[in-house]
């Protein structure tokens, strides 16, 4: 049995399963699940009703998966989706199904969908809240004031690095690692900044597509770099993605956009210079954002709809934020880290680059010595800890 942290040995191209003893995955479905019920309970007043909703998914996902309940709109697609699944343990299903499901059945119990008081109430929310009242978020943007004297590479590589580095604020990770991961110094493990820049020469009429992550913290450095990209005129256009609705506890929707602009306005300075242009682009299409359901899915990128692929198929780039749009870009599997990225996703429809903290199990694209470097550093752990990240690129 491999020490706590470790990758077990299996198939390179096996998905990943829940119940793999020992591993990242089991851990969050038997560790971070049901206490995110419980905090969600905690920060709510909500009825009887919704309480024992909440028992009941809390009971639930120590045992056989259910279906949703007859009156759910989304009914037939999820029993279409988890027509392998339905039935069985939580602990003995793909990883990113069962994520999936959990965070649809957590917006059920808490009366998401249902006509009533709490429809559309975002369970989430009052801990997006309070990460962009954190005197870290202030700081962040007070920086800002500073960097438009410095050089334009210098700008070009502190905005990227903002986004990328903007990718530890993710609620669901701090509910199982704490804030310690987050004061770690993060290095990267593969770093295709210049392939990203190259695509994007500024004066090009480029469309650049985002698939943003988490909200909050990450959201506003994301929102910077997209100011940047369009104010510098390396991007003509930029299409932002976001959740159609709350996912994974801090991924961000439309609300949380609108937020994290209020959020920029207030700040003053160039903060609020920045959430102007950024108003101003959304009224004249410079700036676009989509919310399509395929984001709050089981499938993979590989997977994804037509209307979607085609919508990235007009991207000079695609950018996607992450860990969870990385497992999705590249495939939740056992792969070797060696495994190359570009072939990994040669079905993507458009050039690609991923820019994310490493939180999960899965790596492609890693050279050999590098790989070899961290293991000898850290066992395995260097998969998960929140403490390494990369950006790779595929043209
Ligand atoms: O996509 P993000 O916000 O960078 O990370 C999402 C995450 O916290 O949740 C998943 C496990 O629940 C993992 O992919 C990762 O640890």
């Amino acid at each position: 049995m491999p020490e706590p942290g470790e990758t077990p040995a299996t198939a390179p191209d096996a998905p990943v399963i829940v119940s793999e003893p020992g591993s990242f995955a089991h851990g969050v479905l038997t560790e971070r699940h049901p206490a995110l019920i419980e905090k969600v309970r905690a920060a709510f007043p909500y009825g009887p009703g919704r309480r024992r909703a909440l028992d009941a998914l809390a009971r639930e996902i120590t045992g056989a998966i259910e279906p949703l309940g007859p009156d759910a709109a989304d009914r037939d697609r999820w029993q279409r989706w988890g027509a392998p699944y339905i039935g069985r343990s939580w602990l003995d299903v793909p990883f990113l199904w069962a994520e999936a499901y959990f965070y649809r059945k957590l917006l059920g119990a808490v009366g998401y969908f249902d006509e009533g008081p709490w429809q559309g109430i975002d369970p989430f929310r009052p801990f997006k809240e309070a990460e962009l009242g954190t005197t870290e978020a202030r700081e962040e943007l007070a920086a800002l004031d500073g960097l438009a004297t410095r050089p334009p590479a210098e700008q070009d590589a502190a905005l990227l690095h903002g986004a990328l580095w903007g990718n530890r604020a993710d609620l669901g990770f701090r509910i199982s690692a704490g804030d310690r991961a987050a004061a770690e110094d993060t290095a990267l493990v593969a770093d295709d900044s210049a392939a990203l820049w190259s695509l994007l020469p500024a004066g090009a009429r480029a469309t650049v597509h985002l698939v943003a992550d988490n909200a909050g913290r990450e959201l506003v450095p994301d929102l910077l770099l997209v100011d940047h990209l369009l104010r510098r005129h390396r991007a003509d256009r930029v299409v932002l993605h976001v959740k159609p609705r709350p996912y994974y506890v801090s991924d961000a929707t439309m609300a949380d956009t609108l937020d994290c602009l209020r959020h920029c306005g207030a700040a003053g300075g160039a903060a609020a210079e920045a959430a102007r242009r950024l108003r101003d682009a959304l009224r004249r299409g410079r700036l676009d954002v989509s919310a399509h359901p395929f984001f709050c899915s089981p499938l993979t990128y590989e997977e994804m709809p037509g209307d979607l692929r085609e919508r990235f198929a007009g991207a000079t780039v695609t950018v996607l934020k992450g860990d969870l749009n990385y497992r999705r870009l590249v495939g939740d599997r056992h792969w070797p880290p060696t495994t190359s990225f570009t072939d990994r996703t040669a079905y993507f429809p458009s050039p690609v680059a991923a820019l994310r903290i490493l939180k999960s199990d899965v790596i492609v694209g890693l050279g050999p010595r590098t790989e070899a470097s961290l293991v000898a550093a850290r066992g395995q752990r260097w998969r998960t800890s929140g403490e390494h990240a990369l950006i790779q690129v595929r043209h």
